[in-house]
C-alpha cells in the first residue's frame, strides 16, 4: 500500500437485496427494484395499481420465508447476494491495495448514488464500475449505467465480461471441482436468470451473451454439444419470457432419464435467492423427487480466484 490514500476507486455493484427476510423489508427492497423503468417499462398508469395492490402485498410474505431459509447468520451475516459482495469486495481489495474498492447496491443499500457521491467527497479522481453482471442487460447493467451518468458521468463503466477469459476459465474450474467426487456420465445444465422476450425483440444482447459464455465454458471444459444444455429460470409475470426455462428442462431430463445433472449459474457473481432457494432447494427437490440426482456447482463467490479475475479485469478498465 503506498503511503497516499487512493485516488483512484473501483465499485463493486449488484443489484440488492431486502434488508431482513421480513414481509415488509421484502416489499420495500421489491417497490424500488420494480418502480425501476429499465426493469418494468409499462406505463404507470397500469403498472402502478398492480404493483401497489396486488403484487406487493401477495409477494412479499411468501418471498420473505424463501428469503428467511436462505439468510446467513452471525455477525457479518445477512441476505447471501450482500454478504458475498461484501467479502467479494475485500477480497477484490487485497488484489488492489493502490485502489479503494467498494461495494455498492442497484436497489437498497448501500446505494450507488450515496457511494459514488461519497467518493468524489473524498477527492477520489478517477473511477472504475464494475456491475456484477457478466452478460449485458438494459435491465441490469443499463439501471447501473443510468445512475453513473447522473452522478459520476466520467467513471467508467465495465459493461460485460462474459467472455474474458480469465473468467471462463474460473467457472469452468468450479465446474471441475465440482464434478470431482462423481464418476460415470454426467450432463451440464446452465441455468441463467430469465429475461421478457420483448428486450430480446428490443435489441438487448443478454441472450446472446448468455449463450456465448455457455459456449466457452463448456469448450474450456472440452465438453462436447450433447454434454451441456442452457436454460433460463426465474420467470416473473404473465409476459412470454426467453426459453426454455430451467424447471421445464429438468423435468424433461428426468423424463427422458438424464439424472445425473450438474447445474451452474455462471449468470450470477454470487450466490443469491434465485440461485440457493430456487436452484439449490425447490427446483434441487422437484428434479430429486423425479428420480434425479441434481449437483448444484456454488457461483463463484468471495473465492480468491473470482477476486483476481475482477480486479484484472478493473485493472484494464481504469488502465
Ligand atoms: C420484470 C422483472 C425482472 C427482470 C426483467 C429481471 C431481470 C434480471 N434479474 C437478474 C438478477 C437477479 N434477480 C433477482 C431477484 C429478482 N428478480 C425479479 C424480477 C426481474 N428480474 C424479482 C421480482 C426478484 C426478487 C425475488 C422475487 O420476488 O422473486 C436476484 C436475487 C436478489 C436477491 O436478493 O438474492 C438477482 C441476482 C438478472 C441478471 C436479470 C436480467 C438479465
Ligand atoms: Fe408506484
Ligand atoms: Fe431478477
Amino acid at each position: 500500500m503506498t503511503d497516499a490514500a487512493p485516488r483512484t476507486a473501483l465499485v463493486l455493484v449488484n443489484l440488492g437485496t431486502p434488508a431482513a427476510p421480513t414481509p415488509r423489508d421484502v416489499r420495500r427492497y421489491l417497490s424500488e427494484f420494480l418502480h425501476d423503468h429499465r426493469v418494468v417499462d409499462l406505463s404507470r398508469w397500469l403498472w402502478c395499481p398492480l404493483l401497489h395492490f396486488v403484487i406487493l402485498p401477495v409477494r412479499g410474505k411468501p418471498v420473505a420465508k424463501k428469503y428467511a431459509s436462505i439468510w446467513m447468520d452471525g455477525v457479518d451475516g445477512g441476505s447471501p447476494l450482500a454478504v458475498y459482495t461484501r467479502r467479494l469486495a475485500r477480497a477484490v481489495q487485497a488484489q488492489m491495495p493502490d485502489v479503494r474498492v467498494v461495494e455498492a447496491m442497484r436497489y437498497g443499500k448501500p446505494a450507488l448514488r450515496s457511494v459514488l457521491d461519497s467518493l468524489r467527497a473524498d477527492g477520489i479522481e478517477r473511477i472504475a464500475v464494475l456491475p456484477l453482471y457478466p452478460q449485458y442487460s438494459t435491465s441490469t447493467t443499463g439501471a447501473v449505467t443510468d445512475v453513473v451518468a447522473a452522478a459520476s458521468p466520467d467513471a467508467r463503466v465495465v459493461e460485460q465480461y462474459h467472455l474474458d477469459a480469465g473468467w471462463v476459465d474460473a467457472v469452468a474450474a468450479t465446474v471441475r471441482s465440482a464434478r470431482a467426487g462423481f464418476g460415470g456420465e454426467r450432463h451440464l445444465l446452465f441455468s441463467f436468470h430469465g429475461l421478457p422476450e420483448r428486450f430480446i425483440r428490443r435489441g438487448d444482447p443478454y441472450q446472446q451473451q448468455c449463450e456465448a459464455s455457455a459456449a466457452a465454458i463448456a469448450a474450456s471444459l472440452g465438453l462436447g454439444r450433447a454434454q451441456w444444455t442452457i436454460a433460463y429460470q426465474s420467470q416473473f409475470g404473465r409476459e412470454k419470457w426467453i426459453g426454455p426455462s430451467t424447471q421445464a428442462t429438468l423435468r424433461e431430463f428426468a423424463a427422458r432419464g438424464v439424472f445425473d445433472v450438474d447445474v451452474v449459474a455462471p449468470g450470477f457473481a454470487v450466490d443469491c435467492l434465485e440461485t440457493l432457494e430456487e436452484v439449490g432447494e425447490m427446483l434441487a427437490h422437484e428434479f430429486a423427487q423425479a428420480g434425479g440426482r441434481m449437483n448444484y456447482v456454488p457461483c463463484l463467490n468471495d473465492s480468491a480466484e473470482h477476486a483476481r479475475v475482477l480486479a484484472d479485469i478493473a485493472r484494464r478498465a481504469l488502465a
